[in-house]
């Protein structure tokens, strides 16, 4: 295919695409992709890295996966989620790469189209996921593949990593978007009343119940059915929900009237499922039909590079006219503490930190955070570990951060030399 003839395509699609050389520098864009980008300031000639992430490197140098490594070593289109810059802040976009190869087979340029991806685009939105670091990016990664099918979903992680936010974006995400999305507590529903509240009830079949009532499954009709703790779910229920994903079918209690429903099945669990086969308090069938596509969620402490973007989003919920900020001292109290409680137990300490706070500014005084002095919990981070994490969000001077980590001032200057040496992210925000 001519230059002219690709160029031609890329001017008839819809969607933002560009055209990129092998050393990533943009040859052609459509106009969906003028639009996207800065409508202002060209791209060509300059490489993808920096038009859409502001690097100086590679994507694969600078952490991310790249979709042009991935596409040279497998000589095939490759499809990869992530995060742009553009004009109106930061958005999760998913990312189609296609290499155009020559006669000879060889790859000469790659075409790369560019999609927002529905539920990671509320990154602005308030009920949102926040979060940046790797684990994060591949929890988004799973979430954009199970919302583009109506697998069934298990989410397990510890309770308070956001398994719920996770179920409600893939199922924003996907083609049931504009159907309900219905929350079942397993742990919260007595076995007596489980069958009727999932299935409902038939009419007069018990006294309260004249006129019938609709379960759980009636109302996610279309939509998706979201089982939180499901290891709760009571073992005589569990065949009844087995048949319901096998067949779509269900019994109203006091009826033998087959009913059907359509939904999809997302469910979440914070203690291991499969060991509970084991002892039989599981059924080992219903498992394996629920854990389709498991999900981990990652525990915040296995994620602290994303505090400072939590800490933000969660400050300007809790409080959205005060204009809070955060001590340099209270955001390093924030991430190094090992969050037992995830999420849920940050959005704990800012809500009472808010309360406590009269003035503009969050200090360590406001957060009632534990002593940290359990060798079960203390975070097993290294002195260079806890210094990259401080790095791109301090804003005092190398006084303060040596005070704040421990150390003298020359040894915080030894220590930075040496990370800059060894390549990785460097920092000039000390001074
Ligand atoms: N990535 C995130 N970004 C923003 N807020 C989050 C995130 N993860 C969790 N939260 C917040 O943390 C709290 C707990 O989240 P959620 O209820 O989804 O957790 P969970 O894993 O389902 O907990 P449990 O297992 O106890 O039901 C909520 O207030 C939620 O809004």
């Amino acid at each position: 295919m001519s230059f002219t003839e690709l160029s031609s395509f890329l001017q008839a699609q819809p969607e933002p695409h560009i055209l990129f050389d092998t050393e990533y520098r943009i040859i052609a864009v459509n106009q969906a992709f003028r639009k996207y980008c800065n409508p202002q300031v060209s791209a060509i000639g300059r490489t993808c890295y920096e038009v859409s992430h502001n690097y100086d490197m590679p994507c694969d140098c600078s952490g991310e996966t790249c979709p042009l490594a991935k596409s040279r070593r497998s000589g095939k289109p490759e499809r990869v989620l992530h995060m742009h810059h553009t004009p109106n802040g930061e958005e999760y976009v998913s990312i189609e790469l296609t290499p155009i190869k020559n006669p000879a087979g060889e790859i000469t340029c790659f075409v790369e189209k560019i999609e927002p991806v529905k539920m990671a685009k509320g990154l602005t939105e308030r009920n949102s996921l926040k979060g940046q670091s790797a684990s994060f990016r591949h929890l988004m990664n799973l979430v954009e593949k199970a919302a583009s099918s109506d697998i069934n979903v298990l989410l397990c992680g510890e309770s308070g990593t956001g398994k719920e936010l996770v179920a409600q974006a893939i199922h924003r995400g996907s083609k049931r978007a504009a159907r309900p999305f219905i929350v079942v507590d397993c742990s919260g529903i007595s076995e007596n009343h489980f069958e009727s509240e999932l299935f409902g009830q038939e009419k007069g079949s018990l006294s309260r119940t004249a006129s019938g009532k609709k379960g759980l499954v009636d109302a996610a009709d279309g939509g998706t059915l979201f089982l939180d703790e499901v290891s709760d779910l009571p073992v005589s229920i569990q065949p009844k929900l087995l048949r319901l994903l096998e067949t779509g079918a269900y019994r109203r209690p006091g009826s033998t009237d087959p009913r059907r429903a359509d939904i999809r099945i997302i469910s979440a669990s914070s203690h291991d499922l499969h060991k509970r086969t084991q002892t039989g308090l599981f059924r080992t069938d219903l498992y394996y039909r629920l854990n389709t596509f498991p999900v981990h969620v990652p525990a915040l402490r296995d994620r602290l590079e994303d505090i400072p973007l939590l800490v933000s989003t969660l400050v300007e919920k809790i409080a959205p006219d005060r204009n809070l900020s955060v001590s340099d001292e209270a955001m390093y109290l924030l991430q190094t503490y090992p969050y037992p409680g995830n999420v849920r137990e940050l959005r704990n300490f800012l809500e009472r930190a808010c309360l406590l706070c009269e003035g503009h500014e969050i200090r360590s005084e406001h957060l009632s955070i534990p002593a940290n002095d359990d060798p079960e919990t203390t975070l097993p981070l290294s002195f260079e570990a806890r210094l990259k994490q401080l790095l791109p969000t301090f804003r005092g001077n190398r006084k303060t951060l040596a005070k704040m980590l421990g150390v003298s001032e020359r040894t915080l200057y030894r220590r930075l030399s040496g990370l800059q040496e060894r390549q990785e992210p460097k920092s000039d925000r000390t001074h």
